[in-house]
């Protein structure tokens, strides 16, 4: 396989990574956004602190680059995020709304979003990161205005702005099982008893360097995908103490290449996004000091050995 994209094709998957807005001026990186990704999500564009800053006041500007980049290369964009507790606007979060006036925000926030860009977006993260890591419900203006039925309402708002979208919950510490997996596998199920519109399992899979089991990351996403939803590693990146060296960037290319390589093995996983791929445009040094060189690309946009990693985890090389 030329590239990642086509590597991840040949199984039938996608390989997608997150977009910087500031970089689609920079062509060193839009080269290798565009030859090597068949999928690309918003990093921070399309959150709601970005796309509607002020109550009813829509910046659709940056996202619709990342539409036009997306379209200009054929590539599938994965809508990221509608209702999260983080990165949410003042507005949002001290309004002091009471119950019917903030359920009427969000479906507000979701139809007008899913809407502008219905048929264009094919998957959505519609609520992100709903649980803390004892699998109890994550407290939020969200939860405590409105209860737990705000994630099943978000649901059916996105499925009538968009019946086309793929709709999924999207979380991280979810790939390996655990109480927080399984409290999502619990959600998961009991609304898809109730009818509830869930297409799919989003994965976030921010790792760490040799802490990780390629079997029970297996066996917890097959169980997901056994309920008959997709299941999507939507956000992977490997951190590692710096400095890195060549034996932790060999050990990054096999866990790169186990983790890819469970997607394969999951019948039902859809494809796999990481999240960025250029070492200088990671999130990963910002917020855990002394931790970096989480992915592919170094800081000068080389390939590193977990490119070749992806590409073995899909059977290409
Ligand atoms: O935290 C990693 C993942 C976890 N899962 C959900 C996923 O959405 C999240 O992504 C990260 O989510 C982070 C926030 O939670 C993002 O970081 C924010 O990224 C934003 C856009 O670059 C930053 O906002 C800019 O900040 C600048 C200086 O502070 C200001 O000048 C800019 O106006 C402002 O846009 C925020 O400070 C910064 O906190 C990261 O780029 C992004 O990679």
């Amino acid at each position: 396989a030329e590239s990642l994209k086509e590597a991840a094709e040949a199984t039938g998957r996608f390989m997608g990574t997150a977009i910087a807005d500031g970089r689609l001026g920079d062509s060193t990186y839009t080269g290798i956004a565009s030859s090597e990704f068949s999928s690309v999500t918003a990093e921070n564009v399309m959150k709601w602190d970005a796309i509607q800053p002020q109550r009813g006041q829509f910046n659709l500007e940056p996202a619709n680059r990342l539409m036009d980049f997306a379209a200009a290369n054929a590539q599938q964009v994965w809508g990221h995020t509608l209702v999260w507790h983080s990165q949410l606007p003042g507005w949002v979060s001290n309004g002091g709304f009471g119950a019917d006036e903030l359920d009427g925000i969000i479906q507000d926030h979701i139809s007008t979003v899913v809407g502008e860009y219905a048929g264009e977006i094919a998957y959505w993260d519609v609520v992100n990161e709903v649980f803390e890591d004892d699998g109890s419900l994550r407290q939020s203006v969200f939860l405590n205005t409105l209860g737990d039925g705000y994630i099943a309402d978000a649901f059916r708002y996105a499925e009538a702005a968009d019946p086309s979208a793929k709709l999924c919950i999207n979380d991280y510490s979810t790939e390996h099982t655990n109480a927080k997996s399984d409290a999502l596998y619990d959600l998961v199920s009991g609304m898809l008893d109730q009818g509830v519109p869930v297409d799919c399992v989003g994965f976030q899979m921010h790792l760490i360097l040799d802490q990780y089991s390629a079997s029970d990351i297996q066996s917890n996403l097959q169980r997901f995908a056994d309920l008959g939803v997709e299941v999507v590693i939507t956000e992977l990146d490997i951190r590692m103490d710096m400095p890195s060296d060549d034996g932790k960037l060999a050990a990054q290319a096999t866990q790169y290449a186990d983790v890819v390589g469970v997607c394969v093995a999951v019948n039902g996983c859809a494809g796999v996004t990481i999240w960025g791929f250029g070492d200088a445009d990671s999130w990963v040094p910002g917020t855990f000091p002394g931790q970096g060189a989480a992915l592919p690309w170094d800081e000068n946009y080389q390939p590193k050995p977990a490119y070749d990693g992806i590409l073995q985890g899909f059977g290409a090389a």
